[in-house]
């Protein structure tokens, strides 16, 4: 009949002050692999979500092979054969992968013969899965894995994957991109969201690029430098980040054989980590998810105590002080997780300023909140870091998840720390506001700060780190100068990637 599974065609959908997609169209063919690409706040998450039945379209048709297609709920995208996999997992730590799998399933066959088949769909697809292991003992690759084969075994027709490798190392992206390249051979499509061009450039063979919600470009990724794809998605040229020649200066932050408890079942132990940060230095923290990480920036946080003669910036000893009382020395944070950690979601922009900043810009005198002063220094974070949003009044939750990304961290850098550790701090951001925040934090550096990024992104910590460690099951490895250093060695740092062998066996 035609070649074309899914069209789309004057898609739009609007949230109150933004249209999300603004008459949007185009098509994907059987076995495509097609690329969404856009800066933060495009309209990419807004566009899947109506494909996948989560969001209804104020206007515009689908068509799927032909027919009207109208998916009220994801049930009935999977009937159709329109699978999805999210950015964040939603799997159950205390269940199996059996159990969390028959979750997600219309109507789950026996144990037996889900046993049997995730094992089949797992040898067939290079995935390698055991059904009887605890969600919670899995890496982030390996979760991700659940999720694929929960889909997979839907037999989908279109499979859409928002943001897949962010969590992965480099060996994972390599058996994630051969299992996309079988099943797109084989005839299923696959409409792909990454900001990571360099990947889909290896992967994609067509793009779609978004800007403020409408299209306003096609590609052959193959045939397109990363730059190029960039630059059409931003609409200007970009700048690489710049670091300036400094010295660094006297040891500002400096740990002495820090061990901590796992706070949760699931969670890692860390194992007597020394390091010594200096004034104007980045200081890159490299590893595989789930290695220490969370529990790395508690301890510098606040949020996990601990005992006398651990923790010290400027010689002070600050381990048992409560995160309040660091901020007021200049000791700031960004974690990871920006919904529910680094920002209250149901807040609004204004109150989340507020709630890391009061300190350190005197937000709040004697104890009562002055709003015009919280509410101007929001509007400084979103006017600096080109937070795309209506206003400062608006939740947290309804941002893009890269322009609250770019909120959390302006917030921290403009508070001018003296050391300040984040965790993943360019996540799901797109390459110009990437660029953005990563000159912010060399140039915090260069004004003297302490700079603590941990990141699974290898080619940031090389662009903008001094030194590089990993953390790996909680110890710290010893830092080495990023000046020189190979991937290869950088992979001996990591201790190894979870499974690789197995995975490889497998294949
Ligand atoms: N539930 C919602 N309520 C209000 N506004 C929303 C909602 N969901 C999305 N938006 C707005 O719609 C626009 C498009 O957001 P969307 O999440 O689709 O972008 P995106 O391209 O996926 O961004 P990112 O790369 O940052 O994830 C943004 O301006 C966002 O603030």
């Amino acid at each position: 009949m035609t070649d074309t599974l899914l069209a789309l065609d004057g898609l739009t959908k609007a949230y109150p002050g933004v249209i999300a997609n603004d008459g949007v169209s185009f098509r994907i063919a059987p076995g495509e692999v097609h690329a969404l690409l856009g800066e933060n706040g495009a309209g990419k998450s807004t566009l899947v979500k109506m494909i996948y039945g989560l969001v209804k379209p104020d206007a515009g048709r689908m068509a799927l092979r032909g027919a009207p297609y109208t998916p009220d709920r994801p049930s009935e995208a999977r009937t159709n054969g329109v699978a999805m996999v999210f950015q964040h997992f939603s799997l159950f730590e205390a269940l199996d992968v059996a159990e969390n799998i028959a979750l997600g399933m219309e109507n789950p066959p026996r144990r037996r013969e889900l046993a049997a088949s995730i094992r089949q769909v797992s040898h067939d697809y290079g995935l390698p899965l055991d059904p009887a292991r605890l969600v919670g003992e899995l890496s982030a690759g390996e979760r991700q894995r659940v999720e694929i084969i929960r889909c997979l075994l839907q037999n989908p027709r279109l499979l859409i994957m928002d943001e897949p490798t962010s969590v992965l190392t480099p060996q994972e992206v390599e058996i994630l991109f051969a299992t996309l390249r079988k099943l797109s051979s084989e005839g299923t499509a696959i409409l792909y969201i990454s900001h990571k061009l360099d990947e889909i450039r290896a992967l994609c063979d067509a793009a779609t690029v978004l800007r403020r919600g409408k299209v306003v470009g096609t590609c052959v990724p193959r045939e397109t430098t990363a730059r190029e794809m960039a630059e059409l998605m931003v609409g200007t040229t970009l700048h690489t980040p710049e670091r300036r020649h400094r010295e660094n200066g006297e040891t500002l932050l400096e740990l002495r054989g820090v061990s901590l408890p796992a706070a949760t079942p699931f969670g890692t132990n860390l194992h007597a980590l020394s390091l010594k940060v200096q004034a104007g230095e980045v200081m890159g923290i490299g590893g595989v998810a789930g290695n220490g990480q969370d529990e790395f920036l508690s301890v510098l946080s606040g949020e996990s105590l601990q005992e006398p003669g651990r923790v010290f910036v400027d010689g002070v000893d600050i381990g048992a002080l409560p995160p309040q009382t660091r901020r007021s020395l200049g000791v700031l944070a960004a974690p990871e997780e920006r919904l529910g950690h680094a920002a209250a979601p149901d807040m609004t922009l204004v109150e989340n300023a507020l709630l890391t900043g009061s300190v350190r810009e005197k937000l709040a005198p004697h104890g009562l909140v002055n709003w015009a002063a919280t509410r101007a220094f929001a509007a400084r974070i979103i006017e600096a870091f080109d937070v795309r949003t209506p206003n400062a009044d608006v939740a947290a939750r309804a941002l893009s998840g890269g322009n609250l990304q770019k909120f959390v961290i302006g917030r921290e850098i403009l508070q001018a720390p003296r050391v300040l550790v984040v965790n993943q701090p360019t996540w799901g951001v797109d390459a110009a506001a990437a660029a953005t925040i990563r000159q912010a934090l060399l140039d915090l550096a260069g004004q003297g700060a302490a700079v603590i990024v941990i990141s699974q992104d290898l080619d940031e910590l090389m662009e903008i780190a001094d030194r590089f460690a990993a953390l790996n099951a909680g110890r710290l490895t010893d830092p080495r100068a990023t000046a020189g250093l190979s991937l290869d060695e950088i992979g001996l740092m990591m201790g190894g990637a979870h499974d690789m062998e197995v995975a490889h066996a497998a294949q």
